[in-house]
């Protein structure tokens, strides 16, 4: 039997001129059952060049390479609400891997390598496509939710917290290979894109299911912010990294993300209207978010105790 496989699905009818009702509908339709399914899908013909995804692997694979004195010196400024900047897993996290974290092009807190010269552009630039991109699948997700038109959008209208990270897992050893642990994403929806290494794996009916690394496509899964508004209809889908032997793996995540100050809970639309019980009680999203920084920060001994959803559950 074929390996189960994430589904994919052809974005070209919600960025065309063209009328094409039909193709919308049919990619909805993958989306809705990928979305209550798996929480994962894939994206082609998504808006963002391959060639500039490309360059920004390219590049992050340079910055990764610096003398560590080097990379250590793109932190944060103190006053970041969040660790922006060059950061490495401290020795005793079970994630073995380093990144760079940006805010929006445009933002006093970012820090940047300053070599190779075009690094900042070509990242503005791909974080700037991601975010429009990331617009439309929340638009789609929307409708496919059968919500009121641009609720999502109207909710969560502020684009000033979207983050963006580049990672660099190192090759595994022969003893371990976790490269990030099992976990689900905290926020609204990310788009991620990796080199040709693999690893990435999501959970399904108790299965690791591969996302095998394909260039033209960019890796869609829902957070935990969608899930709680939607009262578990669409899945925050759980994932980790399993590090490959002999080589690096790269990969850049971007979390479309939510104001801190909103309130997240389950809508009306999946509980009261529909003589549902809310699955969670309601939490202010800057409070669930600095939880889980400090997961990042600082990591638990034990994987299972790091901060989850499981948090504001109601279990009766
Ligand atoms: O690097 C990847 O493929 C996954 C990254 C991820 O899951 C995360 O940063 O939340
Ligand atoms: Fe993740």
């Amino acid at each position: 039997m074929a390996e189960p496989q994430i589904p994919t699905v052809d974005l070209s009818p919600f960025f065309s001129q063209d009328e094409d009702d039909d193709g919308k509908k049919k990619a909805m339709e993958i989306i809705t059952k990928a979305c209550s399914e798996y929480g994962f899908f894939q994206i082609v013909n998504h808006g963002v060049p391959v060639d500039l995804l490309q360059r920004a692997l390219q590049l992050s694979s340079i910055f990764f390479d610096y003398p560590s004195q080097e990379r250590l010196k793109i932190r944060a400024p103190p006053n970041a609400p969040l660790p922006v900047g060059y950061n490495i897993q401290p020795q005793q996290s079970p994630e073995k891997n380093e990144y760079l974290w940006m805010f929006p092009p445009g933002s006093s807190f970012n820090v940047f390598p300053q070599n190779p010269p075009s690094s900042i552009p070509v990242l503005e630039d791909v974080f700037s496509k991601l975010t429009k991109t990331a617009a439309v699948v929340e638009g789609i997700v929307n409708q496919c939710l059968g919500l009121p038109t641009n609720f999502l959008r109207e909710f969560n209208h502020d684009r000033n917290w979207d983050f963006m990270v580049a990672l660099r897992y190192f090759p595994a050893t022969e003893s371990e290979n976790n490269g990030i642990t099992q976990h689900e994403d905290g926020n609204c929806l990310t788009l991620l894109f990796q080199d040709g290494t693999g690893g990435l794996q999501v959970r399904k009916d108790g299965e690791w299911i591969p996302v095998i690394p394909a260039k033209h496509t960019l890796v869609v899964n829902l957070g935990d912010v969608i899930q709680v508004l939607n009262n578990n209809k669409f899945k925050s889908a759980t994932h980790r990294v399993v590090r490959p032997k002999e080589r690096s793996r790269y990969s850049f995540a971007f979390f479309h993300n939510l104001k801190g100050d909103k309130w997240v809970e389950p809508l009306p639309h999946f509980t009261k209207d529909i003589g549902k019980p809310p699955k969670y009680r309601g939490f202010r999203y800057s409070e669930y978010q600095q939880l889980r920084v400090r997961n990042k920060t600082h990591p638990p001994s034990r994987p299972e105790d790091q901060i989850g959803i499981t948090h504001y559950e109601i279990t009766s």
